[in-house]
């Protein structure tokens, strides 16, 4: 299994990185989503050097013009509710992709156990299609497990692309034993070294799905 991270590359996704671990910065709400947004059309735009092309003849008003375009069939799967502005990214650049929703959160039990509940699907057929599995954050990867055996219900994909924004190093452990090796891609913009007794990833950003859309009740 392949894992790209952009965080070992000088890149202006640096910067959108940074506005989101930032504290005096991450409350603005517009901008968080902003840059979830950013950070999704920047991978997009990377992770489309992988597909695969062919070319077309494309009448234009004065002739004809050889252009490689990308043949893929591609899903672009989101888990609620922080992978919203991630996926729209995403769904930015590859604007003619069909899309899958997939609703996990975490019930708590008591202050530090949980258990993650996935209650709504809408996925289209994923069967020989490129799926691409969006949620910004990855701290026990158990959210991104439960939900790929939800959307595994939809058909079986022929690859699948995880783009995280920040991955624990321990989710990146786990995910490898889950996800079949020879077909799925990890894409990050960071990896960090701990979670939290409450799973939160450190240093991480905090509560991505509250930062983006307000505190839950
Ligand atoms: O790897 P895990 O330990 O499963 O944690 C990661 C999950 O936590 C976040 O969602 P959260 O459950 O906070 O829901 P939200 O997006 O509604 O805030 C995040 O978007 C992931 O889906
Ligand atoms: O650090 C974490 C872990 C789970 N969900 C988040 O939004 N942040
Ligand atoms: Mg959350």
């Amino acid at each position: 299994m392949r894992i790209i991270n952009f965080g070992e590359t000088n890149s202006i996704l640096n910067q959108y990185v940074s506005e989101i671990r930032n504290v005096k910065v991450q409350n603005d709400r517009m901008r968080f989503r902003r840059n979830l947004e950013r950070i999704g059309e920047i991978m997009a735009y990377e992770m489309s050097k992988e597909f695969t092309y062919s070319t077309k003849n494309i009448q234009t008003p004065l002739g004809i013009s050889p252009v490689n375009t990308p043949d893929n069939k591609i899903v672009i799967s989101t888990i609620l509710r922080a992978g919203l502005p991630f996926h729209q990214g995403f769904l930015n650049y590859f604007d003619r992709a069909e899309n899958a929703f997939v609703s996990a959160y975490r019930k708590y039990k008591d202050a530090l156990k949980f258990e993650i509940n996935i209650e709504y699907i809408a996925s289209p057929r994923i069967a020989g299609k490129t799926l691409i599995i969006t949620d910004p954050m990855l701290a026990t990867g158990s959210s991104l497990e439960l939900s790929y055996g939800a959307m595994l219900t939809k058909g079986n994909p022929k690859e699948i692309h995880v783009a995280a924004i920040i991955a624990s190093q321990q989710a990146l452990d786990y995910i490898k034993q889950v996800f079949p090796e020879e077909k799925t891609t990890i894409w990050c913009a960071a990896v960090d070294p701990e979670i939290d007794s409450h799973s939160y990833i450190i240093p991480g950003l905090g509560d991505a799905g509250d930062l983006a859309f307000g505190e839950k009740e």
